[in-house]
């Protein structure tokens, strides 16, 4: 898997001569293979990942390709995507691959696409927080959402790259922009933090992961991660000391490991939703009227047009409450550092 020019130039020829059927050419000759939007295997939704090629997109893309819901699988990166394209496209699962490299061809990667999923930008090194990431990682989602805006407006967008706590405003003031702005398909993957929250809080109680809900509302960075754990389903109650031990081990867990799990899980739970499923409710980073801040991550119930419904708090303990009031005042900061990056 060492993916260059002429490696992708191979992988074009080859797709082309075996199954000339799976590619939809564009006029032009040269690198087809990535010039090309992928047919669909089956009838299904079309998801695209930018920053395919990255230690979140392989799995990612590895395990969408799994999943039933996708007919049309778009990877997108602005290095090795045509060797992880030629990796994954070989798994015998329905989801026709396609691969798509450097700004040049991200509008091919977009046009058609029902999800878009971004991973793409620079990740945290030991030290760094996640608002570290923004000077990079702030250009790259203008950039990809100004692609999204143009060739798939009414796609629903799951934003992965951080500080989530300000790139989800910058695609929103991208959108608004563009004049594409739907709240209702605008999602910032937080679910890394429920998955760990119910795991951790599992590992207390000494029962089945699987069993737990433990809602986790706020953002996605250090004290604006808030597990309600006066709501965990099945009813349970903590000391002081397990909550203290729960909460700053949610609130940290990036620094211990950092997975793609969730991301799958929540793109899959946005494609039921869009098949149009009922009970979809998941927590995400969102446009939200919950606090008096214009972003907040709370449960929301997924449907055919994005976000359906998005849930109240519900009763918050003391502890909850401090913890509420610390989540808003840095999440205040970040939101509008994210608005005035494009706006400025
Ligand atoms: N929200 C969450 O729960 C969550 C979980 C894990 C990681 N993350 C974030 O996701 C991002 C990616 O993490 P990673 O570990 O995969 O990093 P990585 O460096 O392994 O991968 C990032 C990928 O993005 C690509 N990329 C860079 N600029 C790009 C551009 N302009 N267009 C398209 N692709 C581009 C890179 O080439 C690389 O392949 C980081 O910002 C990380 O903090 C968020
Ligand atoms: O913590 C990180 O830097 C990545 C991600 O946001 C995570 O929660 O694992």
């Amino acid at each position: 898997m060492q993916p260059n020019g002429d490696a992708n130039q191979r992988i074009a020829t080859i797709s082309a001569h075996l199954n000339p059927r799976s590619l939809q050419m564009e006029e032009s000759s040269g690198l087809q293979q990535v010039n090309c939007r992928a047919k669909g295997g089956s009838s299904g939704f079309r998801v695209a990942i930018l920053g395919a090629a990255g230690g979140i997109g392989q799995p990612l893309a590895m395990l969408m390709k799994m999943n039933p819901l996708v007919s049309a699988l778009h990877l997108y990166d602005v290095v090795n995507s045509p060797g992880v394209t030629a990796d994954i496209s070989h798994m015998d699962t329905g989801a026709v691959v396609r691969g798509f490299l450097g700004q040049n061809q991200l509008e091919n990667a977009l046009t058609g696409m029902d999800l878009v999923i971004i991973p793409a930008g620079v990740p945290r090194k030991p030290g760094m927080t996640r608002d570290d990431l923004f000077n990079i990682n702030a250009g790259i989602v203008k950039t990809l959402c100004e692609g999204v805006a143009k060739c798939c407006p009414k796609a629903i967008v799951n934003l992965i790259s951080n500080p989530v706590n300000s790139t989800v405003p910058i695609a929103a003031e991208v959108f608004k922009k563009a004049g594409t702005y739907d709240p209702k398909r605008l999602l910032g993957v937080t679910m890394l933090d429920v998955v760990r929250a119910n795991t951790f809080v599992a590992e207390v109680l000494g029962t089945d992961p699987r069993e737990v809900d433990v809602p986790v509302v706020g953002g996605h960075a250090g004290v604006t991660i808030l597990p309600l754990l006066s709501q965990v389903k099945p009813p349970c109650s903590f000391t002081r000391e397990e909550t203290d031990y729960l909460t700053t081990r949610i609130q940290n867990g990036g620094t211990e490991v950092v997975e793609a799990y969730a991301a799958v899980r929540f793109a899959d739970a946005c494609l039921r939703g869009l098949r149009g499923d009922g009970g979809v409710v998941q927590c995400a980073f969102v446009a939200s009227q919950v606090t008096e801040l214009p972003f907040f991550a709370s449960k929301v119930r997924l449907g055919r047009t994005g976000i359906e419904d998005i849930h109240p708090l519900g009763p918050l303990n003391e502890y909850e409450r401090i913890g509420l009031d610390k989540a808003k005042k840095e999440l205040a900061s970040s939101i509008e550092k994210g608005v005035s990056f494009i706006k400025k």
